[in-house]
This record gives structure tokens, sequence and C-alpha cells, in this order.
């Protein structure tokens, strides 16, 4: 035998049940290899009736043949102690212990009596609880024992005829499961065995020649392994038989979230999301309570962060509500007049204040954030990353939004992972009132190996060199956040000194969308006077799309420093806390809609205008054209464009203007904005002059292509038929 070969010298071993078979094999094994055996059998039949001697004595001569060391016992298993008695008074000790002895009375459960019911689980589940409990003692008072429980596949997995059995071997499981967390500190391991083997008990069942394939012989070095000092393998399960030995695990999959603080679980919610709950993508292999009760802690957290249970909701945007939320941002009317305009209803150009239209967006997230396409995470390690926000329509002060999420991609960024999300929000004639595009960035759970770019990165936007033309400095309050989470943003990292811990933060830290109101009210006092002629009275500019990425938490009570840098009708803006000299928001952004574009239908969340004035005003050459070409929309040209364009018309202040020509559906329609459903096929991006050349037929399509003015992305196949959509 080579020198690292496993030895059992000096180790007692008592075998429930060894008589015969599976138990006889352990029995000669655990001999072979240097320890003293107690061989137990009672001697009865399969179905446990009767009693002789004759069993364990073969055994235990065989054993002495081969110069082991053995004794026999012959009790049934439900006296316990007595059996463990035999190995301290003949040995002095107890090491390992294995519960093998088994009896069947297999019925179809109509038939199973109780008296069957209760001699099979006195045998497998109370025995083995009555002799290992005895042995425990010694165990725990050794500092050392090796528990094997022998389970069943009919256990594990159920087996017609076998209610009794089953219940019980799998029982052992959950006792062996027990045992192994209360064995651990004094160096005892238990493991649960499901062997297959040709034996008394399998002899009706079994084939003669697939007996003879899996032999007791062959299970043995598994429970020899677990046996063995060096083995500190514990709360396993194993299938094994026939020479092949393997492992089980629980798997549970990432489940749903079906509660929110407004709403409650259902039937109907259960049912709803059942491929969700049934979805074993991405599926764990939870080992401990502990893991249940930690992935619930997050949860509750996660959902008191996500105040609404689906990824489409609808919210009431009322007058009433909108100033609450501008105090939210330091609004003050007393300090700045200017304010009132946010904050007093009945102002005569009272607004909704640019950035509130994150309110439905963030509304409607609800457990989309949590489901993150199978993304686990502690929810306090997930932090606001960018925020976009693009205006089609002015935001109403009064009236219900729906509001729609959708994931867009999870990107891996080496830190961390970054979603990208999107939520579009409809007013109750269904047009789009506004966007928001945005990105969480989960610490800790990058590296996964995903793509590292995205198509829906946000527009990269820098600081320019020249300085700033404005900078506006204002404290924050220290009960800021404490403020601001009455906007609905209840993630208790922004209150909960204990959560702020979990996240690594020393303190609690302010809302990025609070921070990124402070900003936008800077630019907006910045930018009244010039960019729509507006002055500081309330009448705000009227804003086309604002965007800014978090690049580093705020804490509250800290003081804000704004820079803006305006050029005609966008402002760039960066954010600095003063105290810490920390640059906390980059790539800020305010594009202004022009007199011309603030008319067009959906231009933006405005402060003055209302909805109609600004749709009798006059408009971009686009609108114009596009108007046109939905007026002369044929049949024949949907059948033939059959696909979504997108267009990106630039103003000559070089803003983007979005406009959706969507044939896909058969009947064809044109709107401003990202398309509504589906992706574009085809993206064209030109200035308005070169797309009204183009359509009059004054500038050639592939001309302009390889001149750089008209810049094309996606379907090239598609662009082609640019011809048919430009002479409607
Ligand atoms: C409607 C929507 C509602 C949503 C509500 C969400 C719930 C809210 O309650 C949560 C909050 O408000 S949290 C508070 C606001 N956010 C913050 O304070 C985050 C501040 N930022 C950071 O700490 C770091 O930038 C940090 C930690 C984000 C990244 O720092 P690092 O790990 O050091 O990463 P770095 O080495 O700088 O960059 C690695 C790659 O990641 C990209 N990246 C960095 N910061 C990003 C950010 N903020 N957003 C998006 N991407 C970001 C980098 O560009 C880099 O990528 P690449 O290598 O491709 O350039």
């Amino acid at each position: 035998m080579a020198s690292s070969a496993l030895r059992f010298d000096g180790r007692v071993v008592l075998i429930t049940g060894a008589g015969n078979g599976l138990g006889r094999a352990y029995a000669l094994a655990f001999a072979e290899r240097g320890a003293k055996v107690v061989v137990n059998d009672l001697g009865g039949s399969v179905s446990g009736e009767g009693k002789s001697t004759r069993a364990a004595d073969d055994v235990v001569a065989e054993i002495k043949r081969k110069g082991g060391i053995a004794v026999a016992n012959y009790d049934s298993v439900e006296a316990g102690k007595s059996l463990v008695d035999t190995a301290i008074r003949n040995f002095g000790r107890l090491d390992i212990l294995v519960n093998n002895a088994g009896i069947l009375r297999d019925k179809s459960f109509s038939k199973m009596a109780e008296a069957e019911w209760d001699a099979v689980y006195n045998v497998h589940l109370k025995g083995s609880f009555l002799v290992t409990r005895a042995a425990w003692d010694v165990m725990r008072e050794q500092q050392f024992g090796r528990v094997i429980m022998t389970s069943s596949t009919s256990g594990l997995y159920g087996n017609f005829g076998q209610a009794n059995y089953s219940a019980a071997k799998l029982g052992l499981v959950g006792l062996a499961h027990t045992l192994a967390i209360e064995g651990r500190k004094y160096n005892i391991t238990c493991n649960a065995v499901a062997p297959t083997a040709g034996s008394r008990l399998s002899a009706g069942v079994m084939p003669p020649s697939y007996a003879a394939a899996v032999k007791p012989e062959f299970v043995a070095p598994l429970l020899l392994w677990l046996c063995h000092d060096s083995c500190t393998e514990t709360k396993g399960i194993y299938e094994v038989g026939g020479g092949w030995v393997s492992k089980l695990r629980l798997e549970r999959t990432l489940g749903a979230v079906m509660r929110s603080p407004t709403t409650t679980i259902t039937p109907e919610t259960v049912r709803d999301k059942w491929s969700v709950i049934t979805d074993w993508t991405n599926a764990d292999h939870p080992e401990s309570t502990d893991q249940t009760t930690k992935r619930m802690l997050e949860i509750i957290e996660a959902m008191k962060a996500a105040p609404a249970p689906s990824s489409s909701s609808s919210s009431p945007s009322s007058s009433r509500d909108e100033p609450v939320d501008v105090v939210r941002l330091g609004c003050d009317p007393v300090e700045r007049p200017s304010d009132l305009a946010y904050t007093y209803e009945s102002a005569d150009n009272f607004a909704a204040f640019p950035t509130f239209a994150v309110i439905p967006a963030q509304l409607s997230m609800g457990s989309t954030i949590l489901d993150m396409d199978g993304f686990r995470f502690h929810p306090m390690m997930l932090l606001h990353g960018e925020q976009h926000i693009a205006f089609h329509k002015p935001m109403p002060t009064e009236g219900t939004v729906t509001s729609t999420a959708r994931m867009l991609d999870i990107v891996d960024k080496g830190s961390g992972a970054l979603a990208l999300l999107q939520v579009d929000t409809r007013d109750t004639s269904g047009a789009l009132v506004c966007t928001n595009t945005f990105s969480l960035f989960v610490r800790g759970k990058g590296g996964f190996g995903g793509p590292t770019t995205t198509k829906h990165a946000l527009p990269r936007v820098s600081v320019p060199s020249s300085p700033p033309t404005n900078v506006i400095e204002e404290k924050t309050h220290t009960n800021q956040a404490a403020v601001y989470r009455l906007s609905g943003d209840f993630n208790p990292l922004h209150i909960d000194l204990n959560m702020a811990k979990v996240a690594n933060f020393k303190q609690p830290i302010l809302h990025g969308l609070c921070t990124m109101g402070y900003g936008i009210r800077h630019v907006l006092q910045a930018c009244s006077k010039t960019a729509n002629g507006d002055d500081d009275t309330g009448n705000h500019p009227t804003i086309a799309s604002l965007q800014a990425r978090f690049a580093s938490p705020v804490f509250p009570g800290e003081t804000l420093q704004t820079s803006v840098w305006q050029d005609g009708s966008t402002a760039v803006f960066q954010v600095k806390v003063v105290e810490r000299d920390a640059v906390v928001l980059t790539a800020g952004r305010v594009v202004f809609a022009s007199d011309a574009d603030a008319a067009a239908p959906p231009a933006a969340g405005t402060a003055n205008k209302t909805e109609q004035q600004q749709q009798q005003g006059p408009a971009l050459k686009a609108t114009a054209i596009f108007e046109r070409m939905k007026a002369t929309l044929s049949e024949k040209m949907v059948k033939k464009a059959n696909a979504i364009f997108q267009w990106n018309i630039k103003d000559a202040a070089k803003n983007t203007h979005v406009w959706t020509v969507d044939l896909k559906k058969g009947s064809g329609e044109i709107y401003r904005g990202q398309p509504k459903s589906g992706r574009p096929g085809c993206t064209l991006t030109l200035s308005d002059d070169d797309f009204a050349q183009l359509v009059d037929g004054k500038l050639d399509p592939m001309k302009a292509f390889m001149s750089g003015k008209l810049k094309l992305s996606g379907n090239m196949m598609l662009a082609q038929k640019l011809q048919v959509l430009l002479r409607p």
C-alpha cells in the first residue's frame, strides 16, 4: 500500500446494520485499514422482523480472519446508547459512526398503515438519532468525530411505494445538515450519502446483472475518505454507486420581487411573475439559512429604494407635488424671487422644475433595478451613475403620466457593473413627455466578462478650457437628504448611518438627483438672462435636454460650487464640493430649446409658455418638411420602406432634434422624438439646412454621405431606401 494510503489505525468505528450488504463492505474496508470495528446487526429480516446473532458474528469472524479487530453488537438501533457502550467498553473510544441500518415496508401510500410508517421511521430516522445522540457526547469530549447518515435517492427524488422510507431518508439529510453545523467547533463532521448498491434491500427491485455492477465495495471508498482525519468535508450530500461518486447541492432561482412600500404581493402577481420566479438563469446555490436572511434583508432594503412594483407605472403629477419637490432641491423664493415660479402654484409662470421629470421615471423602475438581468448585489452598492432627460413636451403641472422602464444594457466597467436604463413618460393622450436615460453603477460587480462599452452610452461632454461664464456657490442643508427623500427615493443609503457604512461611506450621502437639481438650478440662474432673452424674475428658459455624471458622492451640508460655460443655447456645467475641492458632477450639459424650437410641439419643460402658445410659433425647417411628408405618406412608400428611420436634425445652434419615421407597422407614422417602440433600422444625422436641400433634391444623398454632411448608422440597405422617403 502506498505511503499516502488512508489509514485508520487507532480509530474506532461503529457501523449499524453491518451484517450484510453495504454495512458489511464498510466494516471490512475500515478494518482492513487499521480501524477497530463494532459490527452492529440485529440479524432480522429485510422488513425488520426476527433477530439473530449470526450476521454480525460472521462479519466479525471474517475481519478477524484477515487480521483485523472487531466486536459484534446485536441490538436494534432503537437501543441507541447500548451500541455506543459496546465501543467504549471494548475499545475505550468511538471516532466514526456510520448510520447504515435500515428496513423496508414498501406500500403505495393509499395502502400504507401507520405501523408501516412508524417501523421505517423508527429504524432509519429515530434510530440514527438515538445512536448519534449517544455518540455525540463521546465525540464532543474527544474533539473529534466523523458521522455518516445514509440517505437514499428515494428520499432525494421520491419513489413510488416508499413514502415512509423517502420521508425518513430525506429527514436524515436535514439531520446531517444541522449536526454538521453544531459539530463544527468540536471537529465533528457529518455527511449524508445516497448509495446505490446491490444488497438485501434492493434484491427485489434490481435486476441481477445491474446488482452485480453496483457492488457495495464500490461505495465504501467514499465513506472511508469522508471519515478520515484528513478530510474536513462536512454538510455534503453524495450520490455514489458502481464506482461513481458525485456531490449534490441545492439550487435557487434569482426569484422575483413583487412587493413595494405602496403595493403588496397577491396571487395574481405571483402568477404573472411565474416565468421569472422559475427562471434558472443565474441561479445560485445557497448553503445556509443566513444566506436566505441576507437575501431577504437585501430585498427589503431594495424595496424601500424602489417604490413601485412594476416596470410601468402611472403617477399623478399635481401642482401640489411639485413645490414640495423643488424645496427638496433647495429652491428658496425668499433668497431668490425667481424660484417662486417653481414653488408657488398660483404664480403666473408656475411650472414644473425640469428635474421633476425624474420622479415619474424613478417611480416606474420598481423591481427593474432589483432584477437587473440576474445580477445579485447589495442594494447599498448601487450608485446613481449618470442622468439624461430629453423633453419632448412641457411637463404638465397637473395630470397623470405613465412611465415605462426598460433595461438597455449592462456593461462591465471593471470596478463595477454599469446598468443603463431608459424610461419613457407619456401623458394621457399617449404623447411622449420626456425620456429619462440613466445609468446605475453597482460597485464591486465588474469583471463578469460582459461588454465594456455600449451604444447606449450618454454623450461625452467636456469642460471648455476657457474660464466659466458663471460660478454659483451654495451651501446645502445638513438635512438635505432627509428632505429630498420625500420625493419618493427612500434609499436608506441617504438617511441610515448603518446602511451608509455597509456601502463604505462614513455617513449617508446625498441623492445624486438632489445634487443635480442644485446644479440645474444654478445653470438656470446663470443662463436665464441670455438663453431666450428671459430675465431672472422666474421666466426661465426652456430646456430641451439636460445631463450629468455623478463623479463623486456629496455629503449633506457641503457647499456646492457650480461652474457654467454658456455658449449660445448650450450650457456646460460642472459641480464641485468646496470644502473638499472635489468634483462631484461632471459631463453636465443643458441644451436650451431655441425660441423657434420651443415653439414646435414636443419641445421641453417650460416655465413661461403654454403648450398651445408653443405649438403656434415658428418651426424648425425639418418640422415643416416632416409634416409635409406625413401628409403625403403614400401606401406605396409604406410598403417600400418597411422600417424605422431615426432622423437627427441639427439646427444652427447645434441642438439635435430627433424625428422618427416609423413605417414598420404597415401604417406610416412620423413624429418627433425617439422611436416609441423598437430600434431604428437606420439613423441619419445631418443639419436642417442639408436636410432641406436633400428633400428639395438639391443635395445628392450619396455625395452628402461621402462628404460627411450626412452621417448614417445602422442598416445601409435601408438607407438606400432614402429616396423613397425624401420624395413622397
Ligand atoms: C430616474 C433614475 C433614478 C435612479 C436612482 C438611484 C438610487 C439613488 O438613491 C442612488 C444615489 O443617488 S447614489 C448618489 C449619487 N451617485 C454617486 O454619488 C456616485 C458618485 N460616483 C462615484 O462614486 C464613482 O464615480 C463610481 C463609484 C461610480 C465609479 O468610480 P470608480 O469605481 O473609481 O470607477 P472609475 O475608475 O472612475 O471608472 C471606471 C469605469 O466606469 C465609468 N464610470 C465611472 N463613473 C461613472 C459614473 N458615475 N457613471 C457611469 N460610468 C462611470 C468610467 O467611465 C470607466 O469606464 P471606461 O473605462 O469605459 O471609461
